[in-house]
């Protein structure tokens, strides 16, 4: 993914400049400039990167400091501030509430990803527990109505749209009436991408909105575009009452780190971006936590949001204990693997980790993964209770290997593989033990602390890895092969 690419691009110009000896005006020339290269890789506006660098030299006057200052936190702290600021629209977009009907409608161009999006906005609120309604009012692309269907009976979501008839308008009224009947309380309105000329789709937008009067306006762009991204929002901003924004495809173009800072120019909130073509490949955008995983940082919210959203809540405490407890056995494995699984993408749920980076595994491999860990499955599916609860390695003898490998119809080599994995992650807990997890909005001790550690720099995160063991050890694991 190029932003990982350009995550790892910062961090480790940062990483560098930590290990000088002395951190003088060309160790942060240097660093500077590294940043500047990757950002502008990036396709952000040279304006932007200029400001950025400019900014960080004034607030860090390395003669100014006096020698107790910890320069390297400052300089830390001042990039990952400047980064937030490069995608800060600067203001928040109406949230729907949930179990309160609201209509959300959303725009954009052919292409832009605005069916799939679609999709993925109604499924993530689904998850959520939310009751979510999808309208087809693209009248205009023959098939676009069969897409929609697709795509939401596949979610289980209910879709309202048609083929005979031919106002948008009509059906954009016609569907938000029924779902409010059936206590829908998101009901999602796709609209038209393509018309003949661009003030026929201008026109039809704003009558679909005037009559259906959302409560949100979303534009859905293709994030291809990069900085071309200003002109686009601005004009979409024009004609309808844009309250947000979702960039499409951040997983494959080189140009996504412009196209962001090019909409929050526009003083428009980016809420979701797109990562790829399936359902789950979706992540809410808030600017700090964003940067926080863009730089390796971790992003605890976002993870303790995953953990809540896929372990039921009667669940929970148990699963923190376990997590805190350190002793780690198969079947705790095996549940967590339950638990990864649901998720979704893995990389998107390590990213969020301090000390990961979606870097640590190419896109490519998140198939392969997926499929390890559901093989790791079957065979510990072929393991009795002892074997599944016990925290000593040596239990398991070769005539158990042997007999778990017939069991479950694979190598012997693969399963001793899959202990050698098991082996691996019990170190790494057995150093998490004792770690405090926060509870569902209480993101107090631990979450502070890691806060301390993403403003403390790579210096308190390395300390922290090395305690929890090596992230590219855990990648390992998972990190497909056979
Ligand atoms: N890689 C990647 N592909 C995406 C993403 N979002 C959408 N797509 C793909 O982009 C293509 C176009 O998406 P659609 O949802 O059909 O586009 P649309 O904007 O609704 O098009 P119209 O309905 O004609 O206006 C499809 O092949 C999608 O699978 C994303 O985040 N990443």
């Amino acid at each position: 993914m190029v932003l990982a690419q350009l995550g790892g691009s910062i961090s480790r110009a940062l990483q560098q400049m930590s290990n000088a000896t002395v951190i003088d005006e060309k160790v942060l020339k240097e660093c500077l400039n590294e940043i500047t290269r990757a950002l502008i890789q990036a396709d952000v506006q040279f304006k932007l990167v200029c400001d950025m660098q400019t900014n960080i030299k004034k607030i860090v006057n390395l003669e100014d400091l006096a020698a107790g200052h910890n320069k390297r936190k400052i300089i830390q702290q001042a990039v990952f501030n400047e980064l937030c600021k490069i995608l800060d629209a600067g203001k928040p977009s109406f949230t729907p509430k949930k179990g309160k009907p609201s209509v959300v409608m959303f725009v954009g161009l052919q292409g832009s990803g605005k069916t799939t999006t679609c999709t993925k906005y109604a499924y993530y609120h689904q998850k959520k527990g939310w009751k979510p309604a999808l309208v087809c009012a693209d009248t205009f692309r023959a098939g676009a109505f069969d897409q929609l269907k697709q795509n939401a009976t596949k979610a289980k979501i209910p879709f309202y749209g048609s083929y005979m008839e031919s106002d948008p308008v009509k059906i954009a009224v016609d569907g938000v009436e029924r779902f409010k009947k059936e206590n829908c309380d998101l009901i999602i309105v796709d609209t038209s991408g393509r018309h003949k000329q661009e003030a026929a789709l201008f026109e039809e937008m704003r009558q679909v909105s005037e009559a259906t009067k959302p409560d949100l306006v979303i534009f859905v762009m293709d994030s291809s575009i990069g900085q071309a991204a200003f002109d686009q929002a601005q004009a979409f901003k024009q004609s309808v009452a844009v309250g947000a924004v979702i960039v499409t495809k951040m997983d494959g173009h080189a140009k996504g780190g412009g196209a962001l800072s090019a909409v929050a120019a526009t003083k428009s909130p980016v809420i979701f971006i797109g990562t790829g073509e399936h359902m789950d490949e979706f992540e809410v955008f808030d600017v700090k936590p964003f940067v926080s995983r863009l730089l390796g940082m971790g992003d605890w919210s976002g993870f303790m949001d995953k953990i809540h959203e896929v372990v039921p809540m009667d669940q929970q405490p148990e699963l923190l204990q376990k997590l805190s407890e350190g002793n780690f056995t198969l079947r705790i494995m095996y549940e967590q693997f339950q638990h990864i699984l649901k998720m979704g993408p893995i990389s998107q749920v390590f990213s969020m980790l301090p000390g990961f980076s979606a870097e640590l595994m190419p896109k490519g491999r998140e198939k392969e993964s997926q499929a390890k860990i559901k093989r790791y499955m079957t065979m510990m599916d072929s393991m009795t209770n002892e074997e599944l609860d016990s925290s000593h390695p040596k239990i398991m003898n070769e005539s158990r290997i042997m007999r778990i490998a017939r069991g479950s119809g694979r190598q012997v080599r693969e399963v001793m593989e899959m202990f050698e994995g098991y082996k691996r992650l019990a170190k790494i807990r057995s150093k998490m033990k004792g770690l405090k997890f926060p509870k569902k909005g209480d993101m107090s001790a631990l979450s502070r602390n890691m806060n301390a550690q993403q403003i403390g720099g790579m210096g308190g995160l390395q300390s922290l890895m090395k305690q929890m063991g090596s992230a590219k050890d855990m990648m390992g694991m998972f990190g497909g092969g056979n």
